[in-house]
């Protein structure tokens, strides 16, 4: 089962998606994006909630949505697919076991079948005892794990996953994502999901597509796009700063800051983009070789010790030490000297 999609929807507020997703089966593809870069519509529309405008959707072979063939456009719930939402969801007056029930139920499986089915579900998911609780009675961590057992009950073609570890505390994340992880290496079909936690996504995705005011700005496997940025909002959800720059021979010339000398064994000459971690940039009172003065913006906890983010050049940040904070009288406006470790620098082609 493939999903292919050509997603285009406008909204009255004159915002327009754009996104081309193809989802093999096995893959987990996460749909990762700022405040209102268009997942929570791309995902309305897979799920047939919000039909597409132009483009179509084909799952498992099947047309499911395409304007102009009202014919042809399936609804939710006869699209083959399993939804899990931020706020888990579950049906209040039904027991854990009669929630994740209620989807085969729903597809004419018998009612003992069904309850026997779902009660494997919920030991696979480590859930069995809670097996005739009512949803205000579970954690927020194990209802969303009713949750996922309830949308993986029906066997769906199409997982959607959105925002699924947003609503918890931390401990009940990281037991969500663990769980997650581990349903989704087993799961066959395909699988979306939709998050502003880089975190859940380099964990869950096999492949991390970037959208920006409804475009795709990156497309690529979660090592690819954690080690080569294309955007200032990646680059700050994988924590390196992005910059553009030159290179000549060795040398790179990074734009607003200055030459790095002799990183050794480039590959690319010319225009390139820049990546390094805060971490690669030094601190200075006095000027060092290849440092620049700099003008400190603002100090905050972060990274290994303190994150310091540079006015001048803006959109840069070192991570230093406390030692070095005290050292160097790290404030605001600090006036000091950068220099960028060479062999910590990343060049690829813009
Ligand atoms: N019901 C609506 N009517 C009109 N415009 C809408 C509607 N819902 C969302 N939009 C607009 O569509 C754009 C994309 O919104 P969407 O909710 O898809 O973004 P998102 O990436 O999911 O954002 P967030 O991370 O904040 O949930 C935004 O500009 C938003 O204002």
């Amino acid at each position: 089962m493939t999903l292919d999609a050509r997603l285009i929807v406008r909204r009255d507020t004159g915002f327009r998606l754009d996104l081309a997703l193809r989802v093999r089966p096995g893959e987990v593809v996460a749909l990762l994006g700022p405040n209102g870069a268009g997942k929570t519509t791309a995902l309305r529309a897979l799920a047939g909630l919000l039909p597409v405008d132009e483009g179509r959707i084909e799952l498992a072979g099947e047309v499911v949505d395409e304007p102009g063939r009202p014919d042809r456009f399936v609804p939710p719930e006869r699209r083959n697919l399993g939804v899990v939402f931020q706020d888990h969801r579950l049906f209040g007056h039904l027991s854990a076991l009669e929630n994740v029930a209620f989807g085969p139920r729903a597809r004419g499986v018998r009612r003992r079948v069904a309850r026997a089915s779902a009660m494997e579900w919920l030991g696979r998911l480590g859930l069995a005892e809670l097996a005739r609780r009512l949803p205000a009675r579970l954690s927020g961590g194990q209802a969303q794990r009713v949750a996922l057992a309830r949308a993986l009950a029906v066997r769906p073609g199409l997982l959607l996953l959105d925002e699924p570890t947003a609503a918890l505390d931390a401990g009940s994340r990281l037991a969500v994502r663990a769980e997650l992880s581990r349903q989704l290496a087993d799961f066959d079909g395909c699988a979306v999901l939709v998050t502003h936690d880089p975190l859940d996504a380099m964990a869950l995705a096999t492949r991390l597509v970037v959208l920006e005011a409804g475009s795709v700005v990156q497309d690529g496997t979660p090592a690819e796009v954690a080690t080569r940025p294309r955007t200032d909002y990646v680059a700050a959800l994988v924590g390196l700063n992005l910059c553009r720059g030159t290179v000549d021979g060795a040398d790179v010339e990074i734009e607003g800051f200055g030459r790095v000398a002799q990183a050794g064994g480039r590959s690319e000459t010319g225009s390139v983009l820049v990546a390094f971690p805060p971490a690669a940039v030094t601190l200075h009172r006095e000027a060092v070789p290849c440092s620049r003065p700099v003008t400190v913006a603002e100090v905050a906890a972060g990274g290994i010790g303190v994150r310091v983010r540079l006015a001048d050049p803006p959109g840069i940040s070192a991570d230093v030490t406390p030692a070095a904070m005290a050292e160097l009288g790290l404030a605001a406006g600090a006036r000091l000297w950068a220099a960028v470790r060479p062999d910590e620098v990343r060049c690829y082609p813009p």
